[in-house]
């Protein structure tokens, strides 16, 4: 069990709102031309990974209290608690054990006293299966043709984690197209379908619970389709295969349990990338990559579980993270990759995140009086420098940011890389330094600029600087690297959560507007006037059948 600790009432709180007194007003210029040796004292490197935190504004003293703050919640204790496979999940009574999924090292981890790794390497096993199969053509279809496209259903964490990676892990592509549907939006499937072929497609409808109302819906639809097509039941088998922890709706939809790869409830819907929700990225990347993949996770799940805090890239990047959010009261936490097959990555982490720790209410309970989850955003590289950058760089809000790079291209073209990471760089340096009314006054004078004129104009073009940011350089985006950055994050978040005193792997949150949607669906299905609801939404509703 998680220890229920209020961070505010911590000693290490209290000095470091004493400590924030005094940090307010520190530059980080000053910061670093006080100190040659800054970049190395605030930088971890684990694998392919390199880790600049030393554009914070922190100093020893700041990360000496944050620690303090870490042993003073007990962080030690509950990562181990997780590691054990105890309940942690006390909400919903579970263990949280997506470190199992990828215990590459295969010793025995257990939940309730059963150890979990048999059933792990059976499923792992049947997915090796199926993939090799899927991807050699062995599988067939219902007129005996090779699977050319799989189209993953699903929504949640049961498709942002696997697309996030196929986007991600692209340049080991095979000669398997994935798709992924989502919305319950008709528009999301009816574009898929348009693109595939019944006789070469295999769906995979990903669901936890099965029993998601956009999932079945898009895989209602997809069973209708591909029937309009094989016009034979008996072909489903073929076509259809399920990844879920609920065999009794699996059958029942109509799938055949030999072509279901199980998992447990012990496997969060936003951690389950590394369970068979991963089956859309074995097919797309092959299963030798997606083992990589959780290689990546499992040394990331060691150095988390081992390393000293102050050495320890999850604890420090949540550390980081509690410093805005709590003390500079920074509402939000930018997620800026340079790497265009990273395109989904903020996306991803926003359900990772906000999901896991957009709670109010506490451990014991009660309502909190602090701040918790940040707000998560963000977009890839350069795009976002010509749109939401200015933002950053001069607007009232502060945006601690992540920027992550790889050193290698996996298309290196011409220049480009080097113009992406001059970026990359710069950006960061200029979040930093800033530029002083000297130096805009010096460049407008150089421009022939005259006195009036640069009266009227310095004042827009100075920048404050002393905007925070991380720097993730990693050499290069492969599998395994990817496998370790996510696994940081993921273990950022649950660091977070604890030091936060909620509960980070329940999402009740997400139950309120599913039950109002199942009560409101049947009031769409008739002409009459609406006024079960308040008055806008009778007012809404109306309006909305009036239209259609
Ligand atoms: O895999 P399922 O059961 O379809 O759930 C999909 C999603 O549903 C809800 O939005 C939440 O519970 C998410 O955490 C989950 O990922």
């Amino acid at each position: 069990m998680l220890k229920k600790i209020n961070p505010t009432e911590t000693k290490a709180w209290a000095k470091l709102q004493a400590h924030f007194a005094q940090m307010e007003g520190v530059h980080m210029n000053d910061l670093f031309a006080k100190d040659a040796d800054r970049a190395n004292k605030f930088a971890i490197e684990f694998n392919d990974l390199y880790v600049d935190y030393s554009k914070n504004l922190i100093t020893e003293e700041t990360k000496q209290l944050l620690l303090e703050l870490a042993e003073e919640v007990e962080l030690k204790d509950a990562i181990k608690n997780m590691f054990s496979g105890a309940p942690i999940n006390e909400t919903e009574g579970r263990a949280v054990y997506h470190v199992a999924l990828r215990n590459r090292s295969n010793t025995p981890m257990e939940v309730d006293g059963k150890d979990v790794m048999p059933d792990i390497n059976e499923v792992l096993g049947n997915m090796k299966a199926f993939t090799e199969k899927v991807i050699g053509g062995e599988w067939k279809g219902y007129t005996g043709k090779a699977i050319t496209d799989v189209v993953n259903i699903g929504i949640g964490g049961s498709d942002l984690g696997p697309l996030m990676v196929t986007e991600g892990l692209k340049a080991y592509r095979n000669h398997i197209n994935v798709h992924y549907v989502s919305n319950v939006d008709g528009t999301h499937i009816a574009e898929t379908l348009k693109n595939i072929d019944a006789e070469t497609t295999l769906f995979i409808i990903a669901s936890k619970t099965f029993t998601t109302q956009e999932t079945m819906t898009n895989a209602n639809s997809a069973k209708s389709w591909f029937l309009e097509h094989a016009k034979d039941e008996a072909q489903v088998a073929k076509h259809f295969v399920a990844l879920s922890t609920n065999t009794e709706k699996v059958t029942e939809f109509g799938i055949d349990s030999n072509n279901m790869f199980q998992f447990w409830d012990w496997v969060g819907g936003r951690y389950s990338l590394w369970s068979a929700i991963g089956l859309s990225i074995a097919c797309h990347i092959g299963f030798d990559n997606f083992e990589k993949l959780l290689e990546g996770a499992h040394a990331m799940d060691n150095h988390f579980r081992d390393a000293d805090f102050g050495d320890n890239l999850p604890v420090v990047l949540a550390l980081l993270g509690v410093w805005y959010n709590n003390f500079y009261e920074a509402d939000s936490h930018a997620l800026l990759p340079y790497d265009q097959y990273l395109h989904r990555f903020a996306a991803y982490f926003q359900q990772g995140d906000m999901e896991s720790n957009g709670k109010y209410v506490d451990r014991s309970g009660k309502p909190v009086d602090y701040q918790t989850g940040p707000i998560i955003w963000g977009e890839p590289g350069t795009n976002g420098q010509h749109a939401f950058y200015q933002l950053i760089h001069q607007g009232t809000k502060m945006i601690p940011a992540d920027f992550i790079a790889p050193a290698q291209s996996h298309n290196p073209l011409s220049d480009h890389h080097p113009k992406l990471l001059s970026n990359f760089f710069a950006q960061t340096e200029a979040l930093m330094t800033g530029k002083s009314e000297d130096v805009v006054v010096e460049e407008l004078k150089a421009a022939g600029k005259s006195a009036e004129e640069i009266e009227q104009l310095k004042t827009f073009k100075v920048f404050e600087g002393n905007r925070p940011t991380n720097s993730i350089l990693v050499k290069k985006v492969t599998p395994f690297t990817l496998g370790a950055m996510i696994a940081m994050y993921e273990h950022k978040i649950f660091a977070q959560g604890v030091i936060w005193n909620i509960f980070s792997f329940d999402q009740w949150g997400v139950e309120l507007g599913k039950q109002l949607a199942n009560k409101i669906l049947p009031e769409l299905q008739n002409e009459e006037n609406i006024t079960s609801h308040d008055s806008s939404t009778n007012a809404l509703i109306n309006k909305y059948k009036s239209m259609r």
